[in-house]
Parts: C-alpha cells; sequence; structure tokens
C-alpha cells in the first residue's frame, strides 16, 4: 500500500548520501532492526518470568529454564527466581545501554545528512543569476535553503527511520503469533490488517494535501512579515499597517487550521485501531455468549488477542504515522528538485581581465524576457579608464538597466560589451566583479560597525586601506565625532545614519575593495541640500583619482565632475554633452 512512497522516500535520502554514508545509512539500518528485535523480545521476556514466579514449578516443566536451573546447579526454585530477576535487570539496562546508542548514532547521522541538504541548497542558491535570484525572491529562498532541509529531516528522514524500526518490531510480533497461535494471527489479520490499512487510506491523501498548501503559505507569512517590517514607518503613515497584520493573520488563520487538523490526524490511528480491537474483542465475547457452545476456547483467544493488539497498537500507530508524514511532506522532493541544475554547475574556468584603456559597448540590445520591446536599442559607446560618466534621461528611458547591464546582473542579447577590446563573458567575470563597485540609493549596510561594513567584515582588515577609504569618501570627521568611532553601531540597515552619510559607507566600500569602475545608480536624488554636498564632495575626491565612474543622477549639480554625459530616451542614447553643455541645454528648456 505504500512502496510509492517509502521507495520514492529512500530514493531522495539515498541521493545526498555519498559512498560512505550509504555504507554508514546500511549499517545503521542494521542496527535499527537488531535494537526492535532486542526490544520485542525484552518485553516477551518477561512472561516466562510471571509464569515462573506466580506458578510454582513451572520452571521444571519448562525444558530451557530446567535446562540452566540444572546446569548452574541451583538448590531452589527461590534461588533461580531472583537469578532470573537480577539477570532480567541486567538484560534491560544492556539492551537500553544499546538502544540509546542506536539512537544516538541514529540522531548524528541524521544532524549530518541535514547539514548537507543544507549545504546543497546553499550551494545550489549560490549559483543563481543575478536575474533569476530576483525572480526566486528572497523568501522563497529562504524557505528552499532553511525551511525545506528542516522539513526533509524531521518530515521524511527521520519518518523512514520510524517507518522500519516499526515495521521489524511489527514483524517480529505477528510471525510470533504466526508460529505459536495461527488462530490468533487469523484474527489479528483480519481485524487490523483492513483496519491500518483503511485509516492509511483515508489519511494520506488528505495529509498530502495538508503539506502541499502549507508549502505554499509559509513563505508568504515571511514574505509579509519582512515587508511590513522593512517598509514599517511608510506603512505607519499611510495607516495600512492594520492592513498586513490583517493579511498575515489571514494567512497564518489558514495555517493554524491546517496545523490543527493535521495534529488531529495524527491522533486518529491510535484511537481507529483501539476502536476497532475493542470491536473484535465484543464481537467475539458476544458470539462466545450467545451463540457458541465452547467458550472456553475463545475467552483464551479474546486474552491472547487483547494483549497481541495492546502491544501491536502503539507500533502499528507509529507505522501509520511514518507513513502519512512521508506522504504528508512528499512536496519537499519536489522543492529539493528546483534548479537541480544549478548544483552540477561547473564554474567556468575563470581568466585574467584587464582593464587600463577603455570599455565599450558596442550595438547593445536588451530586453527583458517577457517583454517584446527592447528597453536597451543599439547602445554604443566608448568610455576611456579615468573618465566620468553621467546618465541622464526621463524615468524608465533605461538608465539604471544598463547601468545593470555593466554589473552583469544582466546580459545583452545583441551587441557586446568590451573591456580593452576584449568581450565581456562567464570566463572573466570574476575578474569584472572585482574591479567594479556599485553604490545604490539604499546602500546595503549590516547591523555591525562602520568598519565591518565598510570592509564587508573582512577578517583582515588593511588599515591603511581602510583610512584612505574614509578620507576619500569624506566620512573622516563623522567618524571621528562618533564616540567609539569606527567601530560605532549603524543600526538595523543603518538606521542610526543619514542618507548621505549611508551612502558615503558605500563610497568608501567600494574604495576599500579597489574598485577601477564605480557605478553610482541616484546617488543624490533623495539627499538634502547639506548631505548632497557632502555627497558630491566626496564625488569630487574621487575625481582626482584614475577610478571610472559611471553616475545616474537626478540633480544636475552632482554631474558636475562629469568628463561626459549619455541622455537616454526610451532605450536610445540620444546625446552626449558636457556638464556646461547640459546646464546650457536645461536653461535653454
Ligand atoms: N525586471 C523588469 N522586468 C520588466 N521590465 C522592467 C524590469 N525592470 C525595469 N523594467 C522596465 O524597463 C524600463 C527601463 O527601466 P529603468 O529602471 O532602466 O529606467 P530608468 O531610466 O532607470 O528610470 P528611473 O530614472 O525612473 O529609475 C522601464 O520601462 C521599466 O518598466
Amino acid at each position: 500500500m505504500s512502496q510509492g512512497i517509502i521507495s520514492e522516500s529512500v530514493r531522495n535520502f539515498l541521493f545526498y548520501l555519498s559512498s560512505v554514508q550509504k555504507r554508514k545509512a546500511a549499517w545503521m539500518f542494521l542496527l535499527l532492526i537488531l535494537s526492535s528485535v532486542i526490544d520485542v523480545f525484552g518485553l516477551a521476556s518477561l512472561v516466562p518470568i510471571i509464569i515462573a514466579a506466580s506458578r510454582p514449578g513451572s520452571i521444571f516443566r519448562n525444558s530451557i529454564t530446567n535446562w540452566v536451573y540444572h546446569a548452574l546447579h541451583f538448590q531452589s526454585e527461590k534461588t533461580f527466581l531472583v537469578f532470573l530477576i537480577i539477570g532480567l535487570i541486567i538484560f534491560f539496562l544492556v539492551k537500553n545501554a544499546f538502544t540509546t546508542l542506536v539512537n544516538y548514532q541514529q540522531v548524528r547521522f541524521t544532524a549530518e545528512i541535514a547539514l548537507k541538504v543544507v549545504n546543497n541548497q546553499l550551494g545550489k542558491y549560490n549559483n543563481l543569476s543575478f536575474w533569476d535570484f530576483s525572480r526566486v525572491g528572497t523568501s522563497n529562498l529562504i524557505h528552499y535553503t532553511v525551511g525545506v532541509p528542516q522539513i526533509f529531516v524531521n518530515g521524511i528522514i527521520r519518518q523512514l527511520f520510524q517507518f522500519f524500526s516499526e515495521l521489524v518490531v511489527t514483524l517480529v510480533i505477528v510471525i510470533a503469533i504466526l508460529i505459536y497461535q495461527p488462530a490468533l494471527f487469523l484474527v489479528l489479520a483480519v481485524v487490523l490488517g483492513p483496519a491500518t490499512s483503511l485509516t492509511y487510506r483515508v489519511l494520506r491523501n488528505r495529509s498530502m494535501r495538508i503539506g502541499i498548501r502549507a508549502d505554499v503559505l509559509k513563505p508568504v507569512t515571511f514574505k509579509l512579515m519582512s515587508e511590513a517590517f522593512a517598509g514599517y514607518v511608510e506603512l505607519k503613515l499611510a495607516g495600512k499597517q492594520f492592513q498586513v497584520k490583517d493579511k498575515v493573520l489571514e494567512n497564518q488563520e489558514e495555517l493554524q487550521d491546517l496545523e490543527a487538523v493535521s495534529y488531529l490526524y495524527s491522533q486518529l490511528p491510535l484511537k481507529m485501531i483501539e476502536m476497532v480491537a475493542i470491536l473484535a474483542v465484543a464481537t467475539i465475547f458476544l458470539y462466545s455468549l450467545l451463540i457458541s457452545e465452547n467458550t472456553e476456547n475463545l475467552v483464551t483467544i479474546i486474552g491472547l488477542f487483547a494483549a497481541a493488539a495492546y502491544r501491536l497498537m502503539p507500533s502499528v500507530n507509529r507505522l501509520i504515522l511514518s507513513l502519512v508524514s512521508l506522504k504528508q511532506h512528499r512536496f519537499v522532493f519536489d522543492n529539493l528538485s528546483l534548479h537541480r541544475h544549478l548544483e552540477e554547475k561547473v564554474a567556468p574556468l575563470q581568466q585574467p581581465l584587464v582593464f587600463e584603456h577603455s570599455i565599450e559597448l558596442r550595438n547593445v540590445t536588451f530586453a527583458f524576457p517577457e517583454t517584446i520591446k527592447p528597453v536597451l536599442n543599439n547602445i554604443s559607446f566608448k568610455v576611456s579608464k579615468g573618465e566620468r560618466i553621467g546618465l541622464v534621461g526621463s524615468s524608465g528611458s533605461g538608465k539604471t538597466t544598463l547601468m545593470n547591464l555593466l554589473l552583469r546582473f544582466y546580459e545583452e542579447q545583441q551587441g557586446q560589451l568590451l573591456i580593452d577590446g576584449h568581450p565581456l563573458t562567464e570566463h572573466n567575470l570574476d575578474a569584472w566583479y572585482r574591479l567594479v563597485g556599485y553604490v545604490k540609493q539604499d546602500t546595503f549596510l549590516m547591523e555591525a560597525s562602520i568598519r565591518d561594513n565598510i570592509t564587508l567584515a573582512d577578517k583582515n582588515v588593511d588599515e591603511q586601506r581602510l583610512q584612505y577609504a574614509i578620507e576619500q569618501a569624506s566620512l573622516a570627521d563623522f567618524v571621528q565625532s562618533l564616540p567609539d568611532g569606527i567601530n560605532s553601531l549603524i543600526g538595523e540597515r543603518g538606521s542610526r545614519l543619514s542618507g548621505g552619510q549611508r551612502q558615503r559607507i558605500g563610497i568608501a566600500r567600494a574604495l576599500y575593495k579597489r574598485t577601477e569602475i564605480l557605478l553610482m545608480d541616484e546617488a543624490t536624488s533623495a539627499l538634502d541640500n547639506e548631505t548632497e554636498r557632502e555627497v558630491n564632495e566626496a564625488i569630487s575626491r574621487l575625481a582626482t583619482t584614475d577610478i571610472t565612474i559611471f553616475i545616474i543622477a537626478h540633480r544636475i549639480t552632482t554631474l558636475r565632475d562629469c568628463t561626459k554625459i549619455y541622455e537616454m530616451k526610451d532605450g536610445r542614447l540620444i546625446a552626449e554633452r558636457t556638464y556646461d553643455e547640459l546646464v546650457r541645454n536645461v536653461l535653454a528648456n
């Protein structure tokens, strides 16, 4: 009834194991079977001891106890009983120590695999292109890299171990019954067999649907919450915080409902099996009372049935629960196989890239996959090293897209990007990333010190370089004014900094990295006059270096130090001007 899900789970589990780990898994499996068998025998061994204690003389009627009694030269039945009880205690001690050791090894092994799955997922998503990265989205990425491996471990791997160990327990008991009491086996098979199968059948598809739905809902809560916190101020000012809260609650309500139903389902198998067992006992009992002549035999059967069912029920219950869990969490296989091609992605062989003379765009055309009209249309320009290029143009004209192309977030469909005449390809991308620095309007900032934010938590900080970067980015006075100086913390996403200070940290970071090409996107549009002056001062300082700069700016004054200014319109480059020409043009219009 369940080979499908079991073999699928085992296959997915084995996928993550190395050959050494596969051998380890086989070893674990053997230990698990052994500990399950010992568990059952441990309980079974209680029966003869109880019989021996309650019925004097019975030890001589049993061939084994009789043999042991005489072999060890016991003198009285009482001392032999004491011996048996002490032996039993020692057996239980050893058994429990052994099964705990097996459990410990299994837990360690599972943790090892869990780490491997997380590592695998992280590696895979680190290989995502910028484009795919933005399409998948951070909420899904966190779910795939942290949430899904956890579900795989708890919902699949642990359940597989449980399934096999309970299967062994159940089989050992059932086979023992079959050998010693075939009639009882028949009753059990007729009563518990269909009940178990029916319970599983009722629950499996429902549980699977719960799993799939929860998988959709979980990242939604995360997405809503991260958006709500990121937009805390704006949402509050717009009086929309309750709207977000309502959405989160709506999402949580459905999730909690699913959790509740799932919990209920986990309680059902035991109750159903218990119910069926009681019904069976009652039926046999009533039959013996009302119809049958030979009641003695039936009462024995009932007694044995009740005892066997009592021992079997918890195992069968866990067996069903592990199967239901496998079904419920089956969706993780689909999640884990997403982007699997990235696992095999061999990093392209990297070559050096020299930038000494020029950056050239030759007939570059780019369109987003879902749009037909190109966002960049046949763009060509050549920039010499050390030049400072301004990009202006109306909103939506393609300035940011052009910058994203230079950053290699996107790739042109036609034309070429040439560095010193050599095309930029995936084989020199690492070298290109080392040359390029990027300062956005919302510079990425960590909840850490200024030092860590500039060096991106470098372990071996080049102090001289850091000092140079701080001065060139016009941050020196500000840093000196802080009680903890460069070690001052800047708060979450730089909340303790002004807009200008945040951008200057971005500039300092680029300088610390020895950036040779600096891309600044709308660097000053959100700044007040004073901070604009500070950022402009930093840019003017940069103008004295041989860093090549591209600036998208909405304030003309930011472009004062630019050697060339390109004007864009509808994805085309329509004019090239100097700063003075730009000013005259603006004044004339
Ligand atoms: N991910 C995307 N998918 C589809 N279209 C996009 C995407 N990003 C931008 N666009 C479209 O590309 C065009 C150019 O956008 P871009 O951001 O480059 O303009 P811009 O000149 O930088 O504008 P602004 O000055 O307002 O920032 C716009 O029409 C925009 O709608």
